[in-house]
């Protein structure tokens, strides 16, 4: 039998849309707005899907309360910070949301006690842009 589970954050950040890969003048081309020097911020909310078996012994898939201090450490990184000057991944890759949901996958599975169960992890970067990142 197999369960999922969903544990759901939200987080702060400010962030500025430019590629170092590519010139002043592509970047606010392709990034429009975003592209603005002074950067602009999102209400991240943040979902870790787990998937696996249930431990019989705990009748868990996986403890809530270690996946809270897991996330909760991530959340340490990107929670009211900007992205491209406070977090190293960002300093060489752009901080679009298909990065960053990969960032926080990668994060978290590192964190994790059972790496294999995670499933996918889901970032809603505005009430209508969504982006999910599974291996
Ligand atoms: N493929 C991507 N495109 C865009 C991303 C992204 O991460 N991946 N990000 C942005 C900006 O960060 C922007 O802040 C989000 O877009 P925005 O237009 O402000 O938000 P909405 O689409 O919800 O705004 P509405 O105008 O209300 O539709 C842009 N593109
Ligand atoms: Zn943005």
């Amino acid at each position: 039998m197999v369960f999922t589970m969903e544990r759901r954050e939200t987080f702060s950040s400010a962030h500025r849309l430019h590629s170092p890969a590519m010139s002043d003048e592509e970047n606010k081309q392709i990034y429009g707005k975003c592209n603005n020097p002074n950067g602009h911020g999102h209400n991240y909310v943040w979902r870790v899907i787990l998937k696996g078996e249930v431990d019989p012994r705990t009748g868990m898939l996986y403890d809530l309360a270690a996946l809270k201090k897991q996330m909760a450490e991530v959340l340490d990184i990107v929670d009211h910070k900007h992205l491209d000057k406070d977090v190293e991944y960002f300093q060489t890759v752009p901080s679009t949301s298909e990065n960053l949901v990969r960032f926080l996958y990668d994060s978290i599975k590192s964190r994790l006690g059972r790496p294999e169960l995670l499933k996918e992890c889901v970032l809603h970067e505005t009430e209508k842009n969504v982006f999910t990142y599974s291996e």
